[in-house]
């Protein structure tokens, strides 16, 4: 592929549905993924005393300048790049990724009978041109029991997922309601990644 192929995108990323969602739109993409996971997830820590919306767009950038080094290191051929982040924020206190099913099964008690925020940011890098956008939804969450946490936990699905449960699987029976981007609560906002796209392509 080469410069002049008109939809060809780096999607940064290690999330099958960053990457669905963005073939959604009919991208065609390469992925540009870390050779170190951990390193990546690294990117990720929280200063103390740090805004949600501050933390997501700064790790969505250093996510970004990551990305570009490797484009560079691997000598691939230019390209647009996206990169993009999501966390869940329950007032002021961040929940990413849980470390294991306890800490899992914590993020749930809080959430529950709750509303919280999920905020996607999403960057995309072009030549010298960077544009970006927040996406900032509203998640109102059913009172919990035990039980309904219990069985979540064992389902597994909360592994890798910010504030430890995914909206497009088995968490969706605890989801009153939402306001907001439901693509951006799954972790890439497809309205506004769509306007970025039009940006740099402008
Ligand atoms: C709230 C919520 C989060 N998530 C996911 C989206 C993200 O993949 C994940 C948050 O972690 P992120 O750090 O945003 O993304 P990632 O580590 O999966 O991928 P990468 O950094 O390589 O781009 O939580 C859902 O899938 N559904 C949901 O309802």
């Amino acid at each position: 592929m080469t410069e002049s192929t008109p939809h060809f995108i780096y999607l940064a990323s290690q999330s099958p549905r960053r990457r669905q969602l963005l073939e959604q739109l009919g991208e065609r993409l390469s992925l540009l993924l870390p050779d170190d996971a951990e390193a990546a997830e690294a990117l990720e820590a929280v200063r103390p005393g740090e805004a949600p919306a501050t933390y997501v767009r700064r790790v969505t950038g250093l996510k970004l300048q990551d990305a570009l080094r490797r484009l560079t290191d691997r000598h691939l051929p230019p390209a647009p790049v996206l990169c993009s982040d999501t966390t869940v924020a329950l007032g002021r206190q961040i929940l990413g990724k849980p470390r294991d099913a306890q800490d899992a099964a914590d993020m749930l008690a809080r959430l529950s009978g709750q509303t919280h925020r999920v905020l996607t940011a999403v960057a995309i890098q072009s030549g010298q041109r960077r544009v970006d956008a927040l996406s900032d939804s509203r998640v109102r969450f059913a009172a919990l029991t035990p039980a309904d946490i219990a069985a979540y936990i064992a389902s597994g699905e909360w592994e890798g997922k910010a504030g430890a449960y995914a909206i497009q699987g088995r968490a969706a029976a605890f989801v009153e309601h939402i306001s907001g981007s439901y693509s951006g609560i799954m972790g890439l906002p497809l309205f506004e990644t769509a306007d970025l796209l039009k940006q740099i392509r402008a």
